[in-house]
């Protein structure tokens, strides 16, 4: 499918750099423009891919480009008054070519936690296609402010998109590493798993299997029953020498054998891929829609396989919207299934954000009585007090 995508804060914008990047890498044609927003003028320096002309910076007159500090309220606030700069960009965005748009942000820091959501309210407003987020939740050794940012942002973020997919810094981090250090390597894991969905929607209807292809219609409707998005992916190397002489001579017992360890493959890949590390990890079972992809050379993809893995996770989940189909990829020397669960319930890690953020408005409530019955205790006295002097 051909997104516009908008990357908004620093883990935004490097995550939509990365998607450039493995766009061209795999010659997807799912990017069909790119603009990153910021309020830091270094973040936006430091981008590799998307456009200069793209580049917004945005807040100058209260922060002058040195970003919002993690505060996420004045992040919201200065994407409210430049939101005409935003605009500015997307206009030369050629809409009626893209299928819809992607906001990706941290919901961690300020800038990006706190503008996306209201980046994603205004272009719901204007456009009538689909707007999605992809947002990333904070490591939990982050410390409190981020997993805070990430509560608040979240409930807003997934109020004003058609579907927010989810990517947990915490769930990808390997032992020992600081989150910080493996950004690179789990911003390709990002893109990875989401491109190789999106491109998927991209394949044209007279290339390979044309008529199991996944349309990118397919993947909107799995999206279109809103709330909270985690993908799967798996894969496995396979010897890719068929299609020669050797083939022909072998005859069809030898093809039968081929055919069947194929769909054996292609099944244990979604099962892998569903009951594996998720982008956001949570009960698989609790899944409102589903889309099995399986991806890889053409001989590979086992229409029948897709077939079974498809009605395995019908059963898993008990939903009649569970979609399938191919993305044939001739360069490929892997097989993948991407399986993208939409509308999950059961997500532990959301579970803890809305804690914290209840905790957090029950403190903030019962500051403000205190304060309250302070002030009122003062205005009590106030006669003493008068009298005194
Ligand atoms: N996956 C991933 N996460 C990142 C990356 N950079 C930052 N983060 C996460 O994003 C959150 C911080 O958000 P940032 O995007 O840095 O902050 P911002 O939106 O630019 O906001 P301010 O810096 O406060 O103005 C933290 O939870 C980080 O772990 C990145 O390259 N990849």
């Amino acid at each position: 499918m051909k997104l516009a995508l908008i990357g908004f804060g620093q883990a935004g914008g490097k995550v939509v750099d990365q998607f450039l990047t493995y766009d061209d890498a795999i010659d997807g044609g799912f990017v069909e423009s790119a603009v990153a927003v910021n309020t830091a003028t270094t973040d936006l320096r430091g981008l590799e891919s998307v456009p200069q002309k793209n580049r917004v910076l945005i807040g100058q007159a209260r922060v002058n480009g040195h970003g919002v500090g993690a505060d996420n309220e004045l992040g919201g606030e200065v994407t409210e008054a430049d939101i005409d700069e935003i605009q500015h960009a997307i206009d030369r965005v050629p809409t009626h070519e893209i299928d819809a748009f992607l906001v990706v942000a941290g919901m961690g820091g300020g800038t990006g936690s706190g503008g996306a959501p209201v980046l994603a309210r205004h272009l719901r407003r204007i456009y009538t296609q689909p707007v999605y987020g992809l947002g990333v939740l904070p490591a939990t050794d982050e410390g409190g402010i981020y997993t805070l940012n990430a509560a608040r942002s979240f409930r807003t973020f997934v109020r004003e998109v058609d579907n927010l997919l989810v990517f947990d810094n915490d769930a990808w981090r390997s032992a020992g590493e600081s989150v910080g250090g493996g950004y690179d390597r789990i911003n390709r894991e990002i893109v990875e798993r989401f491109g190789l969905l999106f491109a998927a929607g991209e394949v044209g209807h007279d290339d390979h299997v044309a008529e199991s292809v996944v349309d990118s219609s397919e993947i909107i409707n799995t999206l279109s029953g809103g709330g909270v998005s985690t993908v799967g992916y798996a894969s496995e190397t396979v010897e890719t020498d068929s299609g020669g002489l050797l083939d022909s001579l072998t005859g069809s017992a030898d093809s039968g054998l081929e055919d069947g360890a194929a769909t054996n493959r292609l099944t244990s890949l979604v099962r892998k891929a569903t009951l594996g590390r998720l982008t956001l990890p949570c009960d698989a079972g609790s899944a409102d829609r589903g889309l099995v992809v399986a991806t890889g050379q053409p001989t590979q993809l086992s229409r029948k396989g897709v077939e079974r893995g498809r009605q395995w996770l019908e059963d898993e989940t008990g939903s009649m919207e569970i979609r399938g189909g191919d993305y044939p990829r001739t360069s490929a020397d892997e097989v993948g299934a991407v399986v993208l669960l939409s509308g999950v319930t059961d997500v532990p890690r959301i579970d803890q954000l809305q804690q914290v953020a209840l905790e957090a408005q029950e403190t903030t409530e019962q500051v403000q009585a205190t304060a309250q019955d302070e002030f009122a205790s003062l205005v009590d006295t106030g006669g003493e007090l008068d009298a005194l002097f």
